[in-house]
This record gives structure tokens, sequence and C-alpha cells, in this order.
């Protein structure tokens, strides 16, 4: 464990210098890793865990297009990659990785595999701590842990194959076999991560569903939108409108907070961007703070996991998804991204 000072306050945390690849092949040398599920983290922590020289075998249905992705990415039917039943027995750590409303439905034939000494992995605290929706209850003779990383499975076999990384979470549930914490950070490694910070499984699920809801992805949308629609109701043409909302964002100025921090990208604007954004960051942050506040409610009382539960346990879930994901993709202002990406210069046809 490192101390180290973020910002002021000291935190403990696992890098991948204390805690190297080949201690985690060590400790995990002789467990049979399952990831169960192979939609999005699935891949991304099984090819990573296989690329890493861990044990590694894949269950999920068949006859499913995630069936056939499996076997595109090089796990072998009756080799490492089983039906969900056999994976469950032959893994000695069970990465529970279908999607949390799915995890109910699976979770009595899980539990018929958890014999004592095994391991129970998750990447969310979803199903534990909302336990009461759930019904996700484990034995107490196995080790229950989490590694959360913290972006989507996409990035971190992208990051990976990069020699990058991404950061995750972990967190100890029970620890059944004294072994919990070394199997968890040495999962945490073999996946992929660039550091691990440790969590509990309330506060994980507490912060990722706030996240996700908020900044990462919900807020995101709602202030792009808001600021498209102001433009283009002010008479601006979708290209300024989308280039001044998104495409500068993500193309230069992200890029610049990524590498370096917000005053540094500020730094590199003009003084009377950064006069400008000095004055007005403040409004932001105190109009959205209110939102920010009910959506932790939210998110602490169970609305938010129970909705999740409700909407995407409906055998016509991914359907009604794909709708409103439709509804975005067609909206005129990212009709217009799609127009903007097509004429980056690295995007066009011929180029130099
Ligand atoms: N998506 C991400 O990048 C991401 C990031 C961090 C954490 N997580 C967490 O990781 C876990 C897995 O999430 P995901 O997004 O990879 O899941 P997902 O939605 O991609 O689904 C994973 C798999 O579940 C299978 N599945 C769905 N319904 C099923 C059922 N009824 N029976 C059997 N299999 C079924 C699908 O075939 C798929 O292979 C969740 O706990 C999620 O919160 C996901
Ligand atoms: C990738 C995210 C948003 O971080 C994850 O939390 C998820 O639920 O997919
Ligand atoms: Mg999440
Ligand atoms: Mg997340």
């Amino acid at each position: 464990m490192a101390k180290l000072n973020f910002g002021g306050v000291e935190e403990n945390v696992v890098t991948r210098e204390e805690f190297p690849l080949a201690k985690a092949q060590e400790v995990l040398k002789n467990e049979t890793v399952a990831v169960i599920g192979y939609g999005v983290q699935g891949p991304g922590q099984a090819l990573n865990q296989r690329d890493n020289g861990i044990n590694v075998i894949v269950g999920q249905r068949k006859n499913s297009k995630s069936w056939d992705k499996a076997v595109a990415d090089g796990f072998v039917p009756g080799e490492t990659l089983f039906d969900i039943e056999e994976a469950l027995q032959r893994g000695t750590i069970i990465c529970y990785l279908l999607s949390d409303a799915a995890q109910i439905a699976l979770w009595p034939t899980v539990k018929k595999y958890l014999t004592p000494g095994k391991a129970l992995y998750f990447s969310h605290g979803f199903g534990i701590t909302f336990n009461e929706q759930t019904g996700i209850i484990p034995p107490a003779d196995v080790d229950v842990f989490l590694v959360a990383p913290k972006g989507s499975g996409t990035s971190l076999r992208r990051m990976f194959l990069q020699g990058r990384g991404l950061n995750s979470s972990y967190a100890i549930f029970q620890d059944a076999t004294g072994k919990a914490k070394e199997r968890v950070i040495a999962l945490g490694i073999a996946v992929g991560s660039g550091y691990l910070f440790e969590t509990d499984f309330k506060k994980e699920v507490y912060s990722d569903l706030t996240g996700e809801r908020g900044t990462l992805m919900g807020a995101i949308q709602g202030i792009f939108a808001a600021q498209y629609q102001v433009l283009r109701d002010k008479g601006h043409t979708p290209s300024e409108a989308f280039n001044e909302t998104v495409e500068e964002l993500t193309q230069s100025l992200m890029p610049l907070v990524a590498e370096n921090g917000m005053d540094w990208m500020y730094a590199n604007c003009s003084t009377t961007a950064q006069r400008g954004a000095l004055d007005w960051w403040k409004k932001f942050r105190d109009a959205t703070a209110p939102v920010f506040k009910e959506l932790y409610e939210s998110v602490a009382t169970g609305k938010e996991s129970q909705r999740s539960i409700d909407s995407n346990s409906q055998p016509d879930y991914r359907e009604k998804l794909e709708e409103e994901l439709k509804e975005l993709r067609e909206s005129e202002m990212w009709q217009a991204g799609k127009t903007v990406r097509s004429l980056r210069p690295e995007n066009q046809a011929g180029k130099a």
C-alpha cells in the first residue's frame, strides 16, 4: 500500500510498482477465473487477464451474439469458453459481469456453484448494496469483493493495448478465506488497472451511479443540448453551434485538461477566454449543485437502482433503449456531429 497525497488528503492506494504483474500471476496461479458475461466489461477484463497470463475462462449463453464475439476473440468452446453453468462449476473465482439487472435473474444458479473457498467478484457495488431489491446475498464461506474499472470496458481494453491503464476501485465485502485482499488486488492488476483505490460496496455504487448520471454522461449531454439550442435559437449555424459546444471540447480542450489540469487548459486559451471562464464557472456550479444533490439522494434512497432494475428486466429493454439512443442520434446536434466527424482530415477518403 502506498500512502499518497491527493490534494492534501492522504489515501492508501495500490500502484503497479508495489504490486507488479508477476506478483498477481503468482497469487492467481492456481485459480481458474471464470468471467460470466461477455458484454462490455466481460471482453475487456477477460482479454486483458488472458494476455496477462491468467488462467481465464468465459461463461456465456450459447447461441448469442456475445458467444460468437468470444469465439472471434479466440476463446475456444469446450476449452476456455463454456455455457454459464459449466463455467460457474469450473471457476474458483467467479467474475459476475452480467448486466446488473440480469445478475438478479441468474443469481439462484450462481449461488448453487459458490462452494466454500471460492470467490465472487463484481465490478459494481450494485447487487450487494441494494440486496433488498436484488436478492443477492452470498453464502458466508466465500470471498466477496469488487474491482470497478472507472471507465468503459472498451477503454479498459484499448488502454491496455496502448500500454496504459484505467484506474479502478476495489472493495472487500467478505473475507472468508483470509486471502481476499491479495486475491482482489491481484485481479485488479490482472484486468489492466492503472492504480487501485480502496472503497466499499456502498460508496462504489453511490459514486458510480452519481457520476454516470452526472458529469460523465447525463449532465454533459444536458449542458451540450442547452448551449447548442441557445446558439441555434440565436441564428448560429449547426456547424458553428456544434463546433463551439462539442467538437472543440473533445478534440482540442479536454485533451489539454487530461494532460495537465484545468488551469493549464485555461492558460493555453486567450486572456479573453480565461477572464470569461473564470467569471462564469461558479455560476454554473451554483446552478447545478442542487441538481447533483437531488441526484445523490435519488441514488441513496434506492430510487435509481429500482428504476434501473424495473426497466432493464423487461424482455424488450434492449429495443426500448435503442429507441431512446436513436432519438439522441437523430437529433440535429448529433447529426451535425456526424458530419463534423466525417470532415476531420483523418476521416476523409484519400487523405494524404
Ligand atoms: N459497461 C461498462 O463498461 C462497465 C464499467 C464498469 C462497471 N460495469 C459493471 O460491470 C457489470 C457488467 O456490465 P456490462 O455493461 O459489461 O454488461 P452488459 O449489459 O454488456 O451485459 C453483459 C452480458 O450479460 C448477458 N446477459 C444479459 N441478460 C442475461 C440473462 N438474462 N442471462 C444471461 N446472460 C445475460 C449478455 O449476453 C452480455 O454478454 C455490471 O455490474 C456493470 O455495472 C460496467
Ligand atoms: C463506464 C461507466 C459509466 O463508468 C460505468 O459505470 C457503467 O455503468 O457503464
Ligand atoms: Mg456504472
Ligand atoms: Mg462507472
